[in-house]
């Protein structure tokens, strides 16, 4: 059996007293990626915030790789890829400046980039094809650009785990399908994944294992038994119609419900 990447108990937080999220609870084993899926407001950024330990549960623990966060973070064992919506675009940086923040933990306190870091950068920019772009600041990238450059910092940081917060919001489907390929060779490799998309239609492409998310827990286990119409409509609380309008969703009939 493959070692618990994400380790989550009984997670509970709370904004200003209002719970986001209750009591949760999760392993992911590495060598898997897990797919995140609810609505708007379901919960999962602040999953993915509190792995991060960017906020704090008012109960519960998380271990990442077994480590406490701030212990796993200090050994680059986890990487974060936020939603758009969550960084300065306007910050004064070039992409591959952006992509060079991700090995930030393999220097010392001067930040002197070497030649490894040099190579980790240039190839992590290649996979995402976004080599010519490089020198560009990062707020005169189109949408699928940005996720392209942050995607590339992760790689670049070369961590076990990955936590990806909608990192297909905007892209186009040949880039997409990119990322996923890149994914499905990191889970090859040993990879702990847990990615947030509105993508329904492409969970079942890429995807072991699913959680759906609705202010809880509702339902987690294996795609193939977990991704069912019944426990979608039931995350979405019956917002997508019926079963049928559901199953034609699953099957790319509207690729973006959100
Ligand atoms: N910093 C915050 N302060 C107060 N409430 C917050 C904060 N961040 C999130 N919330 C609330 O917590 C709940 C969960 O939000 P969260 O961002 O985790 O949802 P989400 O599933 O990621 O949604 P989306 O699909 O829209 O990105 C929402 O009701 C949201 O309004």
């Amino acid at each position: 059996m493959n070692a618990i990447g994400i380790d989550i108990e009984n997670v509970t937080v709370a904004y200003h007293g209002k719970v986001a999220l209750h009591s949760a609870s999760l392993q992911l084993q590495s060598g898997s990626i897990c797919g995140l899926v609810g609505m708007n407001g379901a919960g999962k950024s602040t999953l993915f915030k509190a792995i991060m330990g960017f906020v704090k549960p008012a109960t519960g623990r998380i271990l990442v790789n077994g480590l406490p966060i701030h212990k796993a973070q200090k050994t680059n064992i986890v990487a974060y890829v936020p939603q758009s919506e969550e960084v300065d675009w306007n910050f004064p940086v070039s992409v591959a400046d952006v992509v060079m923040m991700g090995r930030y933990g393999y220097m010392n306190i001067l930040r002197i980039p070497g030649s490894r870091d040099k190579q980790a950068v240039r190839e992590s920019l290649e996979r995402v094809q976004m080599s010519d772009l490089r020198d560009r600041q990062i707020g005169e990238l189109s949408g699928g650009q940005k996720k392209r450059t942050f995607f590339a910092r992760a790689l670049a940081q070369q961590a076990q785990v990955l936590l990806l917060d909608e990192p297909f919001a905007g892209v186009d489907v040949k880039t997409e399908k990119m990322l996923i390929d890149l994914l499905l060779q990191l889970r090859e490799r040993g990879h702990t994944i847990l990615i947030s998309t509105h993508d329904l239609a492409s969970i079942k492409t890429f995807c072991d294992r699913v959680v759906l998310i609705n202010r809880s827990i509702l339902a987690y286990g294996n795609t193939s038994d977990v991704f069912t119409p019944e426990n979608i409509a039931r995350a979405f609380d019956n917002s997508l119609g019926d079963l049928s309008s559901v199953t034609s969703q699953l099957n790319g009939k509207n690729r973006d419900i959100k």
